[in-house]
């Protein structure tokens, strides 16, 4: 069976979001797991075709895989194979479920002004390095805020509440257990596509370069306007399309990007963003093989991809595990959609890691991107019930 996401989107049957491994739910359509479900064989990216070849060699042509890429290519993803029959399914509840949490505690991780100090070391290392032929261009570097509540983290009324947001794809995936403790869940709203792959036809959407939204509409339109016309933004935006123009292009009889860079939003975000189109030589070639081909994108890791991975260990205190890793499905024929695992928390229990990151480029200020991760933590935090500027504190003299 072919799933088309965005022009002609599909239901599937997902009687119980807790019991499905993994949901996709965006602008296209949803897409989730059911009928029998098995874990494939864990792995690195490494041996990725050859798994997901075995996988799917002589299913039946509904299965699917889905599930998630680690951000460390040497690091075990977590996928899924669902074979049996598929049925239309309703929508999901549109009601937007009002969301509590009891008694929480937050700790950032690290906070705000410790994180700051990071970039300043990442553009040290920049100003160190220039000229060089290994120099650091650019890296993201992330932090993390950790919510210990009273009660369980609620997961299906999480995702209601951020697939409210039309511009985002609100997606779970069950992780690996780590202990005898309470499942992991990674869940989260994505707005970024690494590439979408139905038949010949491959698409991406790239997003980079960032601004918080504003209530007020004139400040909100000041902000995006100076967004498009940041050197900053759209320097750190371009090293993200040239990437994947370059990964994609040996695949492809056909590639651009015909509308350009635009200004694009979520709810509480402006980003750049630029829509990539290409013709796969292969109409075989598995989607996702093609978003760990393209994984990391300078979007969430930098540029050189090795070094910069190099200063992102060097400089996170928490391990990135499957954030700024890649999610998503893809059916028998190749056919689906990969999203960058970015908006998202692990989510275990009582607990929820969320996690947020920024790129730094030179010219990059420490503070103004400490700010830039507690905005883009601000989607989570409102759909979990918390204030949505709690991943502020520490910049506005309220720490
Ligand atoms: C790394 C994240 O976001 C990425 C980084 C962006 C930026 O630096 O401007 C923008 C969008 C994403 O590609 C994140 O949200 O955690």
């Amino acid at each position: 069976m072919n799933i088309r996401l965005p022009h002609s989107p599909r239901h599937l049957a997902a009687p119980n979001l807790t019991s499905a491994p993994f949901s996709f739910d965006g602008p296209g359509g949803r897409v989730a797991s059911r009928g029998r479900v098995q874990a494939l064989t864990r792995g690195t990216s490494e041996t990725l075709a050859a798994r997901i070849g075995d996988a799917l060699s002589g299913v039946a042509p509904d299965a699917l895989i889905g599930g998630a890429l680690p951000f460390d290519r040497d690091g075990a993803d977590c996928l899924w194979l669902c074979q049996g029959e598929w049925a239309a399914a309703t929508p999901p509840e549109p009601a937007v479920a009002p969301l509590k949490l009891a008694g929480w505690r937050l700790t950032a991780e690290p906070d705000a002004r410790a994180y700051a100090r990071a970039v300043a070391r990442a553009l040290d290392i920049m100003a160190a390095g220039a000229g060089t032929p290994e120099a650091l261009e650019k890296v993201v570097l992330a932090r993390s805020l950790l919510i210990e509540s009273a009660s369980p983290v609620p997961v299906d009324a999480l995702l209601t509440r951020l697939a409210s947001d039309d511009s985002v794809t609100a997606f779970q995936v069950a992780l690996p257990q780590m202990d005898a403790g309470p499942g992991r869940v990674l869940c989260g709203a994505t707005p970024e596509l690494l590439i979408e792959k139905t038949g010949r036809r491959v698409l991406s959407h790239p997003l980079a370069g960032s601004a918080r939204r504003q209530a007020d509409p004139a400040l909100d339109r000041a902000a995006a306007d100076a967004l498009a016309q940041s050197g900053k933004d759209h320097r750190e935006h371009a090293l993200v399309v040239e990437a994947i123009l370059d990964t994609l292009a040996p695949y492809c009889d056909k590639l651009g990007c015909p509308e350009g860079t635009c200004v694009t939003s979520t709810r509480s975000m402006w980003h750049l963003g630029t829509r990539i189109e290409g013709r796969l030589r292969d109409a075989d070639m598995p989607a996702v093989l093609l978003a760990s081909a393209l994984h990391p994108t300078p979007a969430v890791c930098g540029v050189p991809t090795a070094r910069a991975a190099d200063v992102i260990r060097a400089l996170e205190p928490v391990a990135r595990d499957f954030y700024a890793g890649a999610v998503g499905w893809c059916d028998a024929r190749g056919d689906g959609a990969w999203y960058v695992a970015i908006r998202c928390a692990e989510i275990s229990g009582t607990s929820a890691r969320l996690y947020a990151g920024a790129g730094i480029v030179p010219g990059s200020d420490p503070m103004a991107e400490a700010a830039e991760t507690g905005a883009k933590f601000g989607a989570l935090l409102a759909a979990l019930g918390l204030p949505a500027d709690a991943g502020l504190a520490g910049l506005t003299g309220d720490a």
